[in-house]
Order: structure tokens, then C-alpha cells, then sequence
């Protein structure tokens, strides 16, 4: 059996480049930047007012001028003007264009209008109040780097370039299986022996979470439904994220079904608990992947975070990162296999402290709605003190 590390980085071997897309800007956030950002003119584009006041010549002040008589007033949105006089001022509100021959904004607190005249309270200091044309980025400088994630603070700046429509990483297409003669439907009141499917919905979720709209489908376990209906899930997909059938059981079909259609194993069965039985392949003829979860819930849960997760990022070419939290207590790993274990984390004093959750094992559900994550314990009698710093999943967001 191979070790968690050496599953995580075949894993990490076997990503796939879905190419790019072109979607409009109000469907771009959550997804990848195909392309470098350039800004198509000068930011702020002309010299801006940042106050709401009168904009005047320093040279005037210089000259020890303190009153000057008002010769236009300009709001946001009206084409540059030339103050005239340099011995006179506009009023300007903030986000008009600071007119040519003024080099300085006083806002109203600092000046008393009164008859047309605008008379200074306070010795100004030049260029103030004013946001100079292209001080924060020139035309054709990168704004935006490729493989950046696009969120709300992107949007902003792909709307002021003028990118109504944008290039971004395809995502894959992908189907959630679910396997088991147990399972009904939700909507379903199920009877003594059986259960509701749940993994499956969690995985539909969590994969909308990444903007990708899953299929979803539910198998039998029935050797020949099941290679059948794999047959053509692996011509219609690019990832096929299964649930269940992959341990030792009678009817445990799928991974001699996978493999009789063609799919390579890559692995079955890491040192690590929970999600041991995990298989993971590669239909090279279809280039399809397919991660094949243990069906116990916090196996499926854990395993799409641990493996999935850092597989689709890598895959859009987003940076894989490796996050880790303070342990509040002290445990050890005695044992050979790797151990995910559920936590709570808090943020305190500017740290994240993790604490374990009480949990009754992988098929334990709800303890999945109760953590923040899994810490990464390693094997063989590590002892871990209360302060370590351990790896850590991240399963929901923290702030
Ligand atoms: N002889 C052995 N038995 C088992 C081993 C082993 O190594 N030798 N491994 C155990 C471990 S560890 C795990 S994890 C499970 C994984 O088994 P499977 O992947 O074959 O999963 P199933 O047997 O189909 O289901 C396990 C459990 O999870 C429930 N389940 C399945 N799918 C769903 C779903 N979509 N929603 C909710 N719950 C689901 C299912 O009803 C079972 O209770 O095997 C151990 N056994
Ligand atoms: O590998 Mo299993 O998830 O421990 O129950």
C-alpha cells in the first residue's frame, strides 16, 4: 500500500489542461484567468479630484493670494476645461477632471464661499487632493496576471479595462456517482435497511462551490450496470468522482469494472484513515480521470479535499498551497497510516488554533457539519505537542 504523500503526488501528476473559454464579465468570478490584463489607458485615465472643493494655480498662493473669485463649477463626467484666469479657481467635485493650469484641490471644509468668491482658511499644499493621470498603473501595464482566481476585486478591475468578455480555464466536466443498492433518494422515506444518498449531494455541492455543475447518477451494485453506465460516463466526461464499491466487499464492483474498461490504475489503497480504500486511475484512450472515493461519508468528504481539490486547482493552474493551524492540544500518531483528523479552528490573538472534534469514525456524517477541517497527522508514533504547527484542509471557510 502506498503512503499518503506518495498518492498525493500522483495525484498531482495526473492533472489535465481543459484549455480556455470565453464568458462574460458577470459569469467570470470564481473562475481562472486565462490571459495577462493590460490596462487599455492610464489609471486613473486624467488627473482626478479626490475632494469635493476648488481647484486652483499654487502659483496664485505662491504669490500670497488667499481670495479668488469663482469662474465655473465642474461636476464628475464634464470634459477638461483650462482655468483662465490663474488668478481665479473652479469648484470641482471629487471624480472631475482637474482643469489644465490649476495644480491644486482644496475641499470645502478648508475654504468659506460666499458672493462668488472662495476664500481660503488654510495654507495649501500643491498637487494636493489631486490623483494624478496614470500614477497608479500606465497604459499597457499588466493589471491582471493569467491563473489568477477571479473574485470580486478582479471584476473591478476587468470592468475598468473595458473586458466585457473574458478568457478563462475551461473546467472539466464531470459526473458524481454514487454506488450502493442502500441508497434512495432524499425525497425518499427510506425503509429500516436502507439510507438517504448524501455523499453524493455533498459532492454536487462542494463542486459548485468551484463553479463546475456536476451530472449526477446513482449505480447498483450490479457488475454489468455498473460497467455499462461507466462506459458512457467515461466517453461524456473528463472526471468521474465515485462514492462507494472500492473496498473488500462482494459487491464492491467498480474498481475490477473500471479496469476491465480500460481504465489504468494509478493506485488502490493508501495508509491513511479515513479514506483508505481510495482508487485513483486514468482512461488514458479518453484522457478521462477518475477519482474513486471510499463510501463511507467522511472518506468521501475527506479524500475530495485531500486529493481532488489540489488536483482541479493544479489543473486550472492555480497555485496549490499548503496550509497550516496551530494544535491546541497534544496528540501522537502511533500508527502507519496517516491520520486526517476532523478539528474545530478558531481564530485567536491573530492565530488559528485547532482543537479536535469529538467523532465516531468515517461513517459518522454529522461530525463532517461540525469541523472546519482535517489536520494531517503523520505515522509511526509521531508525538505532536500543543503548539505544533500541522497541515491542515481546509473543508469550509474560516473568515
Ligand atoms: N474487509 C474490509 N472491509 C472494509 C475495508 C477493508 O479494507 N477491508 N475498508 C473499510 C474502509 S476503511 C472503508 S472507508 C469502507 C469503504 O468501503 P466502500 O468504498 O466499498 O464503500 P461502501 O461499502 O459502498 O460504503 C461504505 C459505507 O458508506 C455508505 N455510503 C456509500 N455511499 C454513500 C452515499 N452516496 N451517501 C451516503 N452514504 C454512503 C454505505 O452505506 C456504507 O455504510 O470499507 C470498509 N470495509
Ligand atoms: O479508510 Mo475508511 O475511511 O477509514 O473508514
Amino acid at each position: 500500500m502506498i503512503t499518503f504523500k506518495e498518492a498525493y503526488n500522483s495525484v498531482l501528476q495526473h492533472t489535465v489542461d481543459y484549455g480556455t473559454e470565453q464568458v462574460l464579465l458577470k459569469d467570470a468570478v470564481g473562475r481562472v484567468l486565462a490571459v495577462d490584463i493590460k490596462a487599455d489607458r492610464d489609471f486613473p485615465p486624467f488627473n482626478r479630484a479626490t475632494k469635493d472643493g476648488i481647484a486652483l494655480s499654487f502659483s496664485a498662493i505662491n504669490d500670497g493670494q488667499s481670495l479668488f473669485k469663482i469662474e465655473a463649477v465642474i461636476p464628475a463626467g464634464n470634459p477638461t476645461i483650462e482655468l483662465k484666469d490663474k488668478t481665479a479657481c473652479v469648484e470641482i467635485m471629487t471624480g472631475a477632471v482637474v482643469p489644465k493650469s490649476t495644480d491644486v484641490v482644496v475641499m470645502y471644509e478648508d475654504v468659506v464661499i460666499h458672493n462668488g468668491f472662495a476664500k481660503l482658511q488654510k495654507q495649501p499644499v500643491k498637487g494636493q487632493n489631486i490623483h494624478i493621470k496614470g500614477s497608479d498603473e500606465l497604459k499597457g501595464a499588466t493589471v491582471l496576471r493569467k491563473n489568477t482566481l477571479i473574485t470580486a476585486a478582479e471584476i473591478g478591475v476587468l470592468s475598468a479595462v473595458g473586458a466585457a468578455k473574458v478568457w478563462v480555464k475551461k473546467l472539466p466536466k464531470i459526473t458524481t456517482i454514487a454506488t450502493g443498492n442502500e441508497l434512495v433518494e432524499v425525497a425518499e422515506v427510506p425503509l429500516p435497511h436502507q439510507i438517504r444518498k448524501s455523499n453524493i449531494n455533498s459532492l454536487y455541492a462542494a463542486l459548485l462551490n468551484e463553479h463546475i455543475l456536476a451530472q449526477t447518477l446513482h449505480l447498483k451494485d450490479s457488475k454489468e450496470a455498473i460497467k455499462d453506465a461507466l462506459e458512457v460516463a467515461l466517453k461524456t466526461n473528463d472526471v468521474l468522482l465515485l462514492s462507494g464499491g472500492v473496498s473488500k466487499g462482494k459487491f464492491d464492483f467498480l474498481p475490477i469494472a473500471l479496469e476491465e474498461l480500460g481504465v489504468e490504475k494509478v493506485f488502490h489503497k493508501v495508509l491513511q484513515r479515513p479514506g483508505k480504500p481510495f482508487w485513483f486511475g486514468v482512461q488514458k484512450a479518453t484522457n478521462t480521470v477518475i477519482f474513486s472515493f471510499p463510501g463511507n461519508p467522511a472518506s468521501t468528504f475527506a479524500n475530495y479535499h485531500i486529493y481532488f481539490k489540489p488536483w482541479l486547482n493544479k489543473s486550472l493552474g492555480l497555485t496549490v498551497s499548503n496550509n497550516y493551524v496551530i494544535l491546541n492540544e497534544e496528540l501522537d500518531n502511533k500508527g502507519s497510516l496517516t491520520l486526517f483528523l476532523r478539528v474545530k479552528v478558531t481564530f485567536t490573538n491573530g492565530k488559528l488554533l485547532a482543537n479536535r472534534i469529538i467523532e465516531n469514525g468515517s461513517g459518522d456524517l454529522t461530525s463532517l457539519a461540525n469541523c472546519d477541517g482535517f489536520i494531517c497527522i503523520a505515522p509511526n508514533k509521531n508525538s505532536y505537542n500543543k503548539g505544533t504547527l500541522v497541515p491542515f484542509i481546509q473543508t469550509r471557510r474560516l473568515l
